[in-house]
């Protein structure tokens, strides 16, 4: 029996191998991580993530060829094949500081394997990491080997939260890269034979090391660069009388546009796409590509750009001031279907709502009160590091309060800002919670969600990224 062994039991290592297991039942998947909360909650009936469809895939398998456990070393020991899934932070200090990717769990996890293998292993990069990265783990394994054979393979993971079992069930493509020797290659194969247990081999692409480690940061920026595109025309939209839905719609009609990630919305976010992205312009700056690394950084100014424009809207539609208003936040993960906070663009509207003295409340379908005081507290990066190795706050902000319930959050609210695109919200009984706000009610919409005739028919003041502007908001000072 093919023993797997995933060190990270995070986002992408629980649901990755759990789907494994599903799909491979000749496999052992064991998932091994230093947290030991983490593998507890594995272990249990709530799950770690929320993501749907996981709670059913974990159910299925777990306690056949699907464990979690603390004991790393016995796992890696043990397994032929070592997928390594644990954060890559951006760093926070030194050479490469707010930029480069910090490699300190990578390689602790890489000197872990030198010291407890006894066997030959392949080694497995599922974390998204700079390009090189397997050369600097090969040293490190080979350095270290005592005679054993290690192959480092790159097998970067492309799905993305709220979709992850979806994605992993039937995805676009899986990537692998190799080493072009024949070991290296008998190793490809061999996490080839993985996924062709349920993925069309057509749809595994093999290429070398380097390009697959390129692709992954190369494919994220691409994304995100389609989110900053189409938010730069949402401004232009609101000072023309444009519409973003209908105009992203009619040019991702052209095949060779389509139709995905055309969504305008108050700003990207999650682990990934900030994070990749400064990692891919610290390698331009490193090989001296300045002019391609200013290129990408601008979809991060963008990004911050439209995040900054959302909050202005919100004060300068207000009178410019804040100060002793409620203002009700609906959403606060990142995107709908998960719990997930890292790098939300809730966070930094927040912190600018509360800058003008806001007192904001809560509420999200999936996130707590602690993880929100956590989110709001916490110094830039500090949130990708392993959960118990996060400083903690000794501070909590006073005027955010969370319920757990959007007619709550929203009663005797002077304005709603919308920041996460839950189902929920399209349904929520407008009229009642018009009739409880202070008048006049206001209602701006990061993520479109809302009928904007329909509110404005009850009596809102309504802004939707990239749609026409209410009267109201078109009197107001503008907003850059
Ligand atoms: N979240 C996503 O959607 C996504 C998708 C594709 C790729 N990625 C990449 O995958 C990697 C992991 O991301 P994630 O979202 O799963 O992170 P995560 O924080 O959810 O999980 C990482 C886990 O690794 C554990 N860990 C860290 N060092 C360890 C060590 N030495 N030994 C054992 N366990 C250790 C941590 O305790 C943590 O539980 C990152 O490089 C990320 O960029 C993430
Ligand atoms: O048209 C769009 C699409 C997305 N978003 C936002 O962009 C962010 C990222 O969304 P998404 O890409 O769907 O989620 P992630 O889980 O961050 O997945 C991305 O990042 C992962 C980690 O690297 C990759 O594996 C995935 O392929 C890649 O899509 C979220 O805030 C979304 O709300 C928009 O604003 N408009």
């Amino acid at each position: 029996m093919v023993k797997i062994c995933c060190i990270g039991a995070g986002y992408v290592g629980g649901p990755t191998m759990a789907v494994i297991a599903l799909k491979c039942p000749a496999v052992e998947v064991v998932v091994v991580d230093i947290s030991v909360a983490r593998i507890n909650a594995w272990n249990s009936d709530q799950l770690p993530i929320y993501e749907p469809g996981l709670d059913d895939v974990v159910r299925q398998c777990r306690g056949k060829n699907l464990f979690f456990s603390t004991d790393v070393e016995k796992h890696v020991f043990e397994a032929d094949i070592i997928f390594v899934s644990v954060n890559t932070p951006t760093k926070t200090s030194g050479l490469g500081a707010g930029k480069a990717a910090d490699l300190t769990y990578w390689e602790s996890a890489a000197r872990m394997i030198a010291d407890v293998s006894k066997s030959d292993k392949i080694v497995v990069e599922k974390s998204t990491v700079p390009v090189k990265t397997a050369e600097a783990i090969e040293k490190i394994l080979t350095h270290n080997s005592k005679g054993i054979n290690y192959q480092i393979l790159s097998n970067p993971e492309f799905l993305a939260e709220g979709t992850a079992i979806q994605d992993l069930f039937n995805p676009d493509r899986v990537l692998i890269g190799g080493r072009k020797t024949p070991e290296g290659q008998k190793a490809v194969q061999a996490l080839k034979a993985v996924y062709t247990q349920w993925v069309p081999e057509d749809r595994v692409i093999t290429t070398n090391l380097w390009s697959a480690e390129l692709t992954k940061l190369a494919a994220n920026a691409i994304l995100a660069k389609r989110i900053s595109s189409i938010n730069s025309i949402s401004a232009l939209c609101e000072a023309t009388g444009a519409n973003i839905t209908e105009v992203a719609y009619s040019v991702g009609k052209d095949s060779r546009i389509g139709p995905k990630f055309l969504n305008a919305s108050v700003g990207f976010g999650g682990s990934c796409f900030q994070k990749d992205i400064l990692n891919l312009v610290y390698i331009c700056e490193c090989y001296g590509f300045l002019e391609a690394a200013n290129y990408w950084k601008t979809v991060i100014k963008i990004n911050d750009y439209q995040k900054s424009r959302f909050v202005n809207r919100v004060v300068a539609s207000m009178f410019n001031t804040l100060s002793g208003k409620k203002i009700a936040v609906l959403g606060f993960a990142f995107k709908k279907d998960t719990g997930d906070t890292r790098e939300t663009p809730a966070i930094d509207v927040c912190k600018g709502l509360l800058a003008d003295k806001a007192s904001i409340s809560i509420y999200d379908p999936q996130v707590t009160e602690d993880q929100i005081q956590r989110d709001l507290t916490m110094n830039k990066f500090d949130w990708d590091h392993p959960i118990h190795l996060q400083p903690m706050s000794p501070t909590t902000v006073k005027k955010v309060s969370v319920t757990w319930d959007a007619y709550e959050a929203t009663k005797g609210a002077h304005g709603i800002c919308i920041l996460t695109e839950w189902d929920e919200f399209k349904g929520l009984d407008y009229q009642k919670i018009y009739d409880n706000m202070q008048k006049p009610a206001f209602l701006f919409d990061g993520r479109n969600v809302v009928d904007v005739e329909k509110l404005r028919e009850i009596g809102f003041v309504v802004y939707s990224i990239g749609k026409p502007l209410d009267t109201w908001l078109g009197v107001m000072p503008a907003v850059v």
